[in-house]
């Protein structure tokens, strides 16, 4: 069942909630969240030294309205997301969450023991990666680069609730595609990882991967070398924020 224990914090204020009353969250961070930000110029155009706020003096003198983005780099272990999103952040000059870092203990134990996550494990998971992105864009950031598997539409469907609580506020998915021999490669050849190649069948056999009805949805076929996939990606998000911005 979806929850919405959590209370998200709308232009500073956060509603009154269950949480805020009881003062209990329902999932932490297992391990220091990376939310990193790395001082890089940034893209023309895209974000000020700071990585805030996209807007500016357009040429007819009048103030172009701040568009926000969240950039969800998705798809199933070893698809190459961590890779992907970190490159995104550096090149756009804005934060960066890894999903894999916001899961509670137990679920990073059960994947570990070869146990796949249940859509009970996943909600609590999947409402903080939406928390945390609202809450870096009311701290100020035009945007944020976040990882999260979405192996199923209504998990998807958890973080597009986002933009109601911001104006302007726009969210993508980048969803890379992979076969089964290849994501298997890329998990049994990374060192020091929690998840085990043998769990990549299971991602698969609960993927849905998504449809054209899915219009928020940027594909990308990440067989080919790093520096290609890295190289479409960029390109597909200025394309996309240029569209945003007409
Ligand atoms: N296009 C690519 N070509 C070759 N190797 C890649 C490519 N993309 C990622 N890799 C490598 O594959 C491994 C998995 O990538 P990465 O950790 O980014 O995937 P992930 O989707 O974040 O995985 P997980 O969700 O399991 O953490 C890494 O060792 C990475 O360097
Ligand atoms: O929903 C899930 O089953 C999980 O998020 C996994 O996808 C892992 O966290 C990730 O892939 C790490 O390897």
């Amino acid at each position: 069942m979806l929850s919405y224990d959590n209370a998200v914090a709308v232009n500073g204020q956060t509603p009154a909630s269950p949480t805020n009353i009881s003062g209990a969250r329902t999932a932490v961070p297992t391990t220091s969240p990376k939310v990193t930000r790395v001082p890089v110029p940034a893209v023309s155009g895209t974000s000020d030294v700071h990585g805030q706020a996209m807007n500016g003096v357009q040429t007819n003198g009048q103030v172009a309205p701040v568009e926000h983005h969240i950039w969800l780099v998705t798809g199933p272990a070893g698809c190459g997301k961590s890779t992907v999103a970190k490159y995104l952040a550096v090149s756009l000059n804005l934060p960066y969450i890894e999903g894999d870092e916001y899961h509670p203990k137990a679920n990073v134990e059960k994947m570990s023991n070869g146990i796949p996550l249940t859509d009970a494990d996943r909600w609590d998971w999947l409402t903080l990666l939406r928390e945390e992105s609202l809450r870096l864009i009311n701290a100020g950031h035009a945007g944020v680069v976040l990882t999260c598997s979405a192996l199923k539409k209504k998990y998807r469907d958890v973080i597009r609730v986002a933009p109601y609580f911001v104006p302007n506020l726009h969210l993508h998915f980048i969803y890379l595609s992979a076969p089964e021999e290849v994501l298997l490669r890329r998990v049994a050849a990374r060192p020091n990882h929690f998840m085990p190649p043998s769990m990549v069948a299971s991602q698969l056999s609960i993927l849905e991967p998504p449809s054209e009805q899915e219009v928020d949805v940027i594909s990308i076929d990440v067989t080919r070398p790093i520096e290609q996939v890295e190289a479409e990606a960029l390109d597909r998000v200025l394309r996309t924020m240029d569209r945003v911005r007409q």
